[in-house]
C-alpha cells in the first residue's frame, strides 16, 4: 500500500512487499519510512495551495482500533526481511528531522478523489449532505455548510453557545458585528462559522483554477501568537472532517506538519469526506491524489520561520490568522498579500482592546489603513486617500471593491466602546482629533454597516457563573509558601499569574526544588520553547504554568482547574481574561487573588471598576499547622537556590575575567585572578566548600520532603488511635494523597463565609485607570 501524506504533500502507493513471511511491525507515523517523490514544476504550479512537498511511503498497513478516546489509526509496516531493512536504509536520510517547523496548522476540506490537474477540468463540485435535523437539531435553524455540520457534530457541540445563536445569523446575513461574550464562550466560532462557511460555498461554485494565486479573503488579527496559533487550529478543525473518518485502508490520506507541532495536531485521519467531492465522478477505488483544500487557514506569527510563511504566502491561503507585527513585515514586501489586504472579504479583530496595548499599535494602524475602502477614504484622512490611489495605480486602475465584513469580538469591551463603534465616530479630515489610541484605532475600522451589530452578553462584573472566586491576604514575603501550600493542598491544573518575568525566573528554581512540575510562559522565551511548554501543561494533569499576561487572554487550554494572581492584575481587563483561562465552555473554575498588604487598594480600586466589593471575595481557609511544615521546606529551598546562585555567580565571574583578560592579551592581577598554587588551591577549595555547603542543604530538603504531612493530631503509626484517627478517611479513599488527615476536596468548598458588608450611605468606587508595568 502507499501511504500520501502532505505538509507538505506525501503519497502513499500499494505495497510492493507481497512476498513471503512479511514481518510486521507497528510503528508511529513519523517513523514511517517516507521518501520524497519528485515533481515536475508544471504539475504543481498555481494548484498546491499550502503544500509543501510530496511524500511517499510504501508496505504500510493501516489498520484502525476503537479505544476510549475515539478511533485510532495504527501503522503496521510490513517488511520483507533483509530487502526491506535496505530500503529502510535509503530511506533514512529522508527521514532526518529537519528541525524545521511548519507554520500551516492545517489546509484542510480537501478536494479528495482527484488529481489536481484533473480538477481543473471540472464544473462545480457537489456540496456534501449532513442530515441536521436528526443528528443536530440544535442548530438546525442555522444554515451551515454540510462539512461545518459535520465537525460540529463530531465535537459534540450539540447547541451553539448564547454569542454563537446571536452573532451566526447576523454574519451570515452580512452584518457587521461587535461581540462581547463571557470568556470561553465559544467566540472564535461565532465569528469563524460564517467565514468558513462562506468560504465554503463559494469554493464549491468557482471554477477551480491553478493558474490563479489563491487571494486571502480573511483575517482575523489576535494580540499574541499563541492565540493565533489556536485560532488557526480551531478554525481548521472544523475544516478537518473528523466525523466520517471512514477512509478506505487502501486510501487514507494524512494531513502533516513538520515538527513537534505536527506530532501534537496530526495524528488524526483526515477524513476522505469531501470524498463526495468528486470531480469528474472518480470513484472510490481508483488510487487518490492528494488535491488541494478547498479552505485553507494559515497562522502568520513572529517567532517562526518568516520565510516559511512567505512561502506559504506565496502559495496563497484563504483565511490568515495573524499578529500585526509580522504580517506587518511581510506585508511591506509582498504587493500581492497587501492587495488581498484591500479587498477582503472578512476582517476579524479578536481582542481589539489588547492589541492596542500590546505595542502593535502602528502595526495594525497599517494594516486597518490598507482595508480601508474608497468610500470611507473619501471622509477621512487625505494620507489614506493617496495611498489608495497609489496601489490602484500600480494595479492598472483597479482595486477589487468587495463589501467587507467586519467582526469585533471581546470578552471585555466598555460601553463607551461599544457605542463609539456602534456610532463608527470617524471624523472628517483635519477635524477633531482622536481622543486615545483606542478611539483612533475605531477610527481605522471599516465597518460596511451603518448600523453594526452589538451583541453584549458580558456577564455582570464580568464573573463567568461556574467560576468560584477566593483570596488570600498575607504578606508579600510569604506568597511563596502560600503559593506552594494551595498547589499541595488543591493538586490539578494551576495557572499562576505574576506581572514581571523576573518573578517567573525566581520562582522556577523554587518550584523544581519543591518537586513541584512548573513550566514558565513569557515573552522572553523562544517561540519554540513557549508552545513546548504550553503543551506540556496541556498534558500533565498535575502541574503548573508560571505565566506573564501574554498567557491572560484566548488562550484555550482544556481543564484548568485553578488561575493564581500571584501578582495582582494591572486592570480589571486582565482579571477577567486571566480567570476565563478556567471555568471555561460551562466548566468549573477556581480563581484565587494573592493579596498583600499593599496591594489591597488596588484590588478595592479593581473590583470597584468591575461594580464590586471587596468583601465579595471570600477568605480562604487555610491549615496554619501544614503551613508552619510548609514554611520549613521553602526556607530550605530558598536557601539552596541562592547558595546555587552565588556558586554560578562566581564562577561565571571568574571565567568572564579570565576570557577578558586572555581576549586582551593581560595578564590578571593577584587581587583578581589566583597568581599562585596557593590561591589556586583557595579557589579550588572554596568552590568546593560551596558545592559541599549545596549538597548539604539538598539532602536536608530530600528528607524534608519525604516526611508524611501531618495534619495536627494524627499519627502516621496509630491509624486507628490518636485525637483523629485516619483509618476511616483512608479506607473511604477520601483522604489527601500527601496531606495525612486532611480530606481531599475542592478549592471552592474551603472558602470561609464573607465577611459582613459595612452599611455605608453611597459607595464610591475608585476608578481603576491601572498601574504601570
Ligand atoms: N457550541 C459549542 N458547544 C460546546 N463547546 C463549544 C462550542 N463552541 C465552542 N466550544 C468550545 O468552547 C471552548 C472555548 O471557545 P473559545 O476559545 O472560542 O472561547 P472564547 O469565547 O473565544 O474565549 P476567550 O474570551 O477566553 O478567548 C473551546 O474549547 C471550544 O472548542
Amino acid at each position: 500500500m502507499i501511504m500520501e501524506r502532505v505538509s507538505s504533500k506525501r503519497k502513499m502507493v500499494p505495497s510492493k512487499f507481497a512476498r513471503k513471511k512479511p514481518k510486521i511491525t507497528h510503528s508511529n507515523i513519523e517513523e514511517l519510512p517516507w521518501k520524497t517523490v519528485s515533481r515536475s514544476k508544471e504539475a504543481w504550479s498555481g494548484a498546491e495551495d499550502g503544500i509543501l512537498e510530496l511524500e511517499e511511503v510504501e508496505g504500510v498497513d493501516i489498520v484502525y482500533e476503537e479505544t476510549e478516546t475515539g478511533r485510532v489509526a495504527k501503522f503496521s509496516v510490513v517488511r520483507d526481511g533483509d530487502n526491506a531493512a535496505d530500503k529502510r536504509g535509503e530511506k533514512e536520510d529522508h527521514l532526518a528531522p529537519t528541525g524545521e517547523e511548519e507554520i500551516v496548522t492545517r489546509t484542510s476540506g480537501d478536494r479528495q478523489g482527484a488529481h489536481p490537474d484533473e480538477e481543473l477540468e471540472a464544473g462545480p463540485i457537489e456540496p456534501p449532505s449532513f442530515d441536521v435535523e436528526t443528528l443536530l437539531p440544535g442548530w438546525k435553524e442555522f444554515p451551515l455548510h454540510a462539512q461545518l455540520m459535520r465537525t460540529i457534530h463530531a465535537q459534540n457541540f450539540t447547541s451553539p453557545t448564547p454569542i454563537q445563536s446571536r452573532a451566526i445569523p447576523l454574519a451570515l446575513s452580512g452584518k457587521d458585528v461587535i461581540g462581547v461574550a463571557e470568556t470561553g464562550s465559544g467566540k472564535t466560532l461565532a465569528y469563524g462559522l460564517p467565514i468558513l462557511h462562506y468560504l465554503l460555498c463559494e469554493a464549491l461554485s468557482r471554477p477551480p483554477s491553478k493558474k490563479t494565486r489563491r487571494q486571502a479573503k480573511a483575517l482575523v488579527l489576535c494580540p499574541t501568537r499563541e492565540l493565533a496559533l489556536q485560532v488557526s487550529s480551531h478554525l481548521n478543525a472544523c475544516l478537518n472532517d473528523l466525523a466520517s473518518q471512514k477512509a478506505p485502508a487502501s486510501t487514507p490520506a494524512f494531513v502533516s506538519d513538520k515538527g513537534k507541532g505536527r506530532r501534537e495536531r496530526n495524528s488524526e485521519v483526515q477524513d476522505p469526506g469531501p470524498s463526495q467531492h468528486k470531480p469528474g465522478g472518480s470513484s472510490d477505488t481508483q488510487p487518490k491524489a492528494k488535491a488541494p483544500p478547498l479552505v485553507s487557514v494559515a497562522a502568520i506569527v513572529g517567532g517562526m520561520s518568516a520565510q516559511k510563511q512567505r512561502r506559504i504566502l506565496d502559495r496563497g491561503v484563504d483565511v490568515l490568522v495573524a499578529t500585526p507585527g509580522r504580517l506587518w513585515d511581510i506585508l511591506e514586501e509582498d504587493d500581492a498579500l497587501a492587495r488581498d489586504i484591500k479587498s477582503l472579504r472578512f476582517l476579524v479583530l479578536d481582542e481589539a482592546d489588547r492589541m492596542v496595548q500590546a505595542g502593535h499599535f502602528a502595526e495594525l494602524d497599517h494594516i486597518l489603513r490598507l482595508t480601508l475602502r474608497s468610500s470611507q477614504l473619501d471622509n477621512t484622512d487625505p494620507e489614506f486617500k493617496g495611498m489608495d490611489e497609489e496601489s490602484e495605480a500600480q494595479q492598472g486602475g483597479h482595486i477589487e471593491k468587495t463589501p467587507m465584513q467586519t467582526f469585533v469580538f471581546s470578552a471585555t469591551m466598555s460601553k463607551d466602546l461599544q457605542r463609539n463603534l456602534k456610532m463608527r465616530k470617524r471624523p472628517k479630515a483635519g477635524k477633531t482629533k482622536p481622543a486615545s489610541t483606542l478611539d483612533d484605532l475605531l477610527m481605522r475600522l471599516d465597518f460596511r454597516d451603518p448600523e453594526p451589530e452589538v451583541i453584549d452578553l458580558s456577564p455582570e462584573g464580568g464573573v463567568v457563573s461556574t467560576l468560584k472566586e477566593g483570596k488570600i491576604e498575607c504578606l508579600s514575603a510569604d506568597k511563596d509558601v502560600y503559593l506552594y501550600y494551595f498547589l499541595l493542598r488543591y493538586p490539578g491544573r494551576s495557572l499562576v499569574f505574576l506581572s514581571s518575568i523576573d518573578g517567573i525566573r525566581r520562582l522556577m528554581p523554587l518550584m523544581e526544588l519543591l518537586n513541584v512540575k512548573a513550566f514558565p510562559l513569557h515573552s522572553q522565551l523562544e517561540q519554540r520553547q513557549r508552545l513546548k511548554n504550553l503543551d506540556r501543561f496541556k498534558s500533565t494533569q498535575n502541574s503548573v504554568l508560571l505565566a506573564t499576561d501574554i498567557a491572560a487572554r484566548g488562550l484555550d487550554i482544556p481543564a484548568v482547574d485553578h488561575v493564581i494572581h500571584y501578582q495582582i492584575p494591572r486592570s480589571a481587563d486582565v482579571y477577567v481574561h486571566r480567570n476565563g483561562r478556567t471555568a471555561r465552555a460551562m466548566r468549573k473554575g477556581f480563581s484565587m487573588l494573592m493579596c498583600g498588604p499593599d496591594e489591597r487598594r488596588v484590588v478595592r480600586a479593581l473590583l470597584g471598576s468591575l461594580k464590586r466589593e471587596e468583601s465579595e471575595i471570600p477568605e480562604m481557609a487555610i491549615d496554619l499547622h501544614m503551613l508552619d511544615k510548609l514554611k520549613a521546606r521553602v526556607q530550605l529551598a530558598k536557601q539552596i537556590d541562592a547558595a546555587q546562585h552565588r556558586v554560578k555567580k562566581d564562577n561565571y565571574e571568574r571565567n568572564w575575567l579570565k576570557e577578558a583578560a586572555e581576549a586582551m592579551e593581560i595578564e590578571l592581577d593577584s587581587d583578581f585572578a589566583p597568581s599562585g598554587d596557593d590561591d589556586e588551591d583557595a579557589g579550588k577549595s572554596k568552590k568546593r566548600k560551596d558545592s559541599a555547603k549545596v549538597g548539604v542543604l539538598k539532602a536536608e530538603l530530600k528528607h524534608l520532603l519525604a516526611q508524611p504531612l501531618l495534619a495536627k493530631g494524627i499519627s502516621a503509626r496509630y491509624i486507628t488511635s490518636g485525637s483523629r484517627p485516619i483509618v476511616d478517611d483512608m479506607l473511604a479513599s477520601n483522604h489527601h494523597e500527601t496531606m495525612l488527615g486532611v480530606m481531599k476536596g475542592d478549592a471552592a468548598d474551603e472558602l470561609m463565609a464573607p465577611k459582613k458588608k459595612k452599611v455605608k450611605k453611597a459607595v464610591q468606587h475608585e476608578e481603576w485607570n491601572g498601574i504601570e508595568e
